[in-house]
């Protein structure tokens, strides 16, 4: 395995009675690269996900993670390694303040997880790190607001925000622009730009203009399969991907 090479899927099936949702799929993510997994409706991404999560048992195939098979590991023991999933390992308490939800996941990766109901309030080593991602962000004037009285696109923010506290090797996101009007968008955009090379980061997205202007390499599902894997120029120009995909969309618009 090279040294490089952060996840690697192998092989991967995940079968619900006759349908194959993952199908002999392999995949390989590099550290520190954004790799964004597209593919039609039903192609598999969300199946994928949640083998890769942990939520979800594979049938066949191997998942390893810097080297170590992780196909059967549990999901909590997976988020030690390192594996977060944005909103499945870090929902937010809608009656904390921002800087409260903050504060309770850098807590989190503080205790090792432990004493999380506790309200984390008032401790400078635990706030100051909080404040720094909600900068980093882009909630900045928000952190006094509370969770359930920020807007969606601030709620998404929230909770990359948590979802970097826990300092992961990989973050998982499922569709982090879903319910987004544009200007929400442009700011997640900006958000995971501002990953790029420090945050190895795997992406499901519909937005096709936010993955082809975010990903260093795109991966193509279609039936369960990855039918490509490059960058977004050669994904744009591989006649399959285009045929399977790409020129699908086309047609529609
Ligand atoms: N729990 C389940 N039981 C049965 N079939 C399932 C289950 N989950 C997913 N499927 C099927 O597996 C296939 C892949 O679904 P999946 O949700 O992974 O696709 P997707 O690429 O994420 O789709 P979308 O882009 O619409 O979110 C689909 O045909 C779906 O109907």
């Amino acid at each position: 395995m090279s040294a490089d090479l952060l996840l690697a899927v192998d092989g991967l099936e995940k079968r619900f009675g006759a349908l194959k949702a993952t199908d002999g799929l392999d995949l390989e993510v590099r550290t520190g690269e954004i790799h964004a997994l597209i593919g039609p409706n039903g192609a598999g991404k969300s199946t994928l996900m949640k083998q890769l999560s942990g939520e979800m048992k594979p049938d066949a195939g191997r998942i390893l993670f810097r080297g170590a098979d992780i196909t059967y590991a549990t999901a909590p023991r997976r988020a030690r390694l390192g594996i977060a999933r944005s909103y499945q390992i870090t929902s937010i308490f809608p009656d904390y303040t921002v800087l409260e939800n903050v504060a309770t996941a850098v807590q989190m990766r503080m205790t090792g997880g432990a004493g999380i109901l506790r309200r984390a309030k008032g401790d400078a080593d635990i706030e100051e790190p909080a404040l720094k991602l909600i900068e980093r962000v882009g909630l900045s004037g928000a952190h006094d607001r509370l969770a359930s009285a920020l807007a969606h696109g601030q709620q998404r923010q929230l909770e990359c925000a948590m979802a970097l506290a826990l300092e992961p090797s990989l973050l998982l996101l499922d569709e982090p622009m879903a319910g987004m009007g544009p200007q929400e968008s442009a700011i997640m955009v900006e958000l995971l730009r501002g990953l790029r090379g420090q945050v190895t980061t795997l992406l499901v997205e519909h937005d096709m203009d936010a993955v082809f202007s975010l990903a260093d390499r795109i991966t193509v599902l279609v039936y369960g399969k990855a039918i490509a894997t490059g960058s977004p120029d050669e994904i744009r120009n591989n006649p399959a991907v285009r045929e399977a995909y790409l020129g699908e969309e086309a047609d529609a618009s």
